[in-house]
C-alpha cells in the first residue's frame, strides 16, 4: 500500500479560459487530515471535483490511491461530501443512507449495522425516520458526512463540512476527523476556516486565486514568526538596536506601576531564537521577570505565505519583461 494517496502534477482546470485551479502539484500522505485552505473562490472545490473525475482537467495529471483519476477501482475507495449538496428531501435519512449503501456496493449483510454505526457517529440516531426536508442545515450536513463514509472509504473528501454547523457540531466533526485519522484513513478537508485547519490538520496546502501557494506540515508552515512578550529590567531601545541581528522588531507595551521593569513585545523569525534571545538578555545584564510566547495570528500566517507568493510572481513578471 503506497504511503501517498493523492499525487498531482500541474493539475489545471479552466472554465472558458478562466482558471478554476491552476498548475497544482501536490502530494497527500496516507493517514493524515490534510487541509486545503483558501478563501471563497480560490479553486478548492474545482480541484476536488477534478480529482474525483467529475470535471476533466484542462492540463496536468493526477493519481488517486495510485491510479489515474477516473479509475473506478480507486474511486470505490473514496468518499465525498460535496459543498452545499441538496439531497432528495422526500427521502428519510435512513432511506438516503440505504440508497447510498447500495450505490457504494456495501454488502447487504453489513448495511444495517454500518448505517446504525454512522447515524450514531454523526449524531442523528433517533432522527433517521424523519424526512430530510424536515432536517436543519446542520442535520443535512451530518447526513451528508454519513453518506460520504458509507462505503468505509480509505480516503474521504469533505468540502466545507462544518459550514452549517454550530460550535458544538464543529467540535463533533473535528472529533470525527480525528477518529478517522486514528483508523488510518485520510481526510482531505476543504476549508476557508483558518481555525478549523489549525485545530485538526497535520498537513496543509494553501490556495489563493487558483494557485497553490505553499504546502507542508502545518506546524512548520505556521512557524513563520514568533512573538514573545517580556517583562524585564534594564532594557532600552538602544539595547534592541544592538540586538538587531536577532530580533525582527521590539515594541514597548504599557507597563503597570505595580510591576518591576518594562514590558515589550518582541518579534523573532523562528521559535528556535527564543533561547538565543534569553541568552543575549542575560549576557547584557538584563533582569528577566516574565517571558510569554505568543502564537502568531492565523491570518498573519496565511497572509505571510500569500504575500511571499505574490512577491515571487511580481519578480518573475519583472524578469520576463
Ligand atoms: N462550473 C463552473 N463554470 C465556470 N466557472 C466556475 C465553475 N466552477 C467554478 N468556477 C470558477 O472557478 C473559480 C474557483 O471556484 P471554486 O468553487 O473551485 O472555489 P472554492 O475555493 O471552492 O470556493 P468556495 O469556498 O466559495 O466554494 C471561481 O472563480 C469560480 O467562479
Amino acid at each position: 500500500m503506497s504511503d501517498i494517496v493523492i499525487s498531482t502534477w500541474g493539475l489545471t482546470k479552466q472554465f472558458d479560459g478562466r482558471a478554476g485551479c491552476r498548475d497544482i502539484t501536490l502530494q497527500v500522505p496516507r493517514g493524515v487530515v490534510f487541509g486545503f485552505l483558501g478563501p471563497n473562490g480560490a479553486g478548492k472545490s474545482t480541484f476536488v471535483r477534478t480529482m474525483l473525475g467529475l470535471l476533466h482537467p484542462t492540463a496536468g495529471r493526477a493519481e488517486l490511491l495510485g491510479k489515474p483519476i477516473g479509475n473506478i477501482e480507486a474511486r470505490r475507495k473514496v468518499g465525498y461530501l460535496p459543498e452545499l449538496f441538496r439531497y432528495q428531501d422526500w427521502l428519510t435519512g435512513l432511506q438516503l443512507l440505504e440508497t447510498h449503501a447500495e450505490l457504494a456496493g456495501v454488502p447487504r449483510s453489513l448495511r444495517r449495522e454500518r448505517i446504525r454505526h454512522l447515524l450514531e457517529r454523526v449524531g442523528l440516531t433517533g432522527r433517521e425516520n424523519d424526512k430530510i426536508r424536515g432536517y436543519s442545515k446542520g442535520m443535512q450536513q451530518r447526513i451528508g458526512i454519513a453518506c460520504a463514509l458509507i462505503g468505509d472509504p480509505e480516503l474521504v473528501f469533505l468540502d466545507e463540512p462544518t459550514s452549517a454547523l454550530d460550535p458544538i457540531g464543529r467540535r463533533e466533526v473535528r472529533d470525527l476527523m480525528m477518529d478517522l485519522r486514528r483508523e488510518g484513513k485520510t481526510v482531505f478537508l476543504n476549508s476557508h476556516l483558518l481555525s478549523e485547519v489549525e485545530n485538526v490538520c497535520d498537513h496543509v496546502a494553501i490556495v489563493h486565486k487558483s494557485d497553490l501557494v505553499v504546502q507542508g506540515e502545518w506546524r512548520k508552515l505556521s512557524d513563520v514568526q514568533t512573538q514573545v512578550e517580556i517583562r524585564a529590567e534594564g532594557v532600552s531601545l538602544a539595547l534592541w538596536q544592538a540586538l538587531q541581528h536577532l530580533i525582527v522588531s521590539a515594541k514597548p507595551l504599557e507597563s503597570s506601576v505595580m510591576m518591576t521593569g518594562s514590558r515589550w513585545l518582541i518579534q523573532l523569525s523562528h521559535e528556535e531564537q527564543v533561547p538565543d534571545l534569553v541568552e543575549c538578555l542575560h549576557r547584557e545584564g538584563v533582569r528577566l521577570y516574565e517571558l510569554t510566547p505568543r502564537q502568531p495570528a492565523l491570518e498573519d500566517v496565511f497572509l505571510h505565505w500569500v504575500g511571499r507568493k505574490e512577491a515571487e510572481h511580481a519578480h518573475h513578471r519583472e524578469t520576463l519583461l
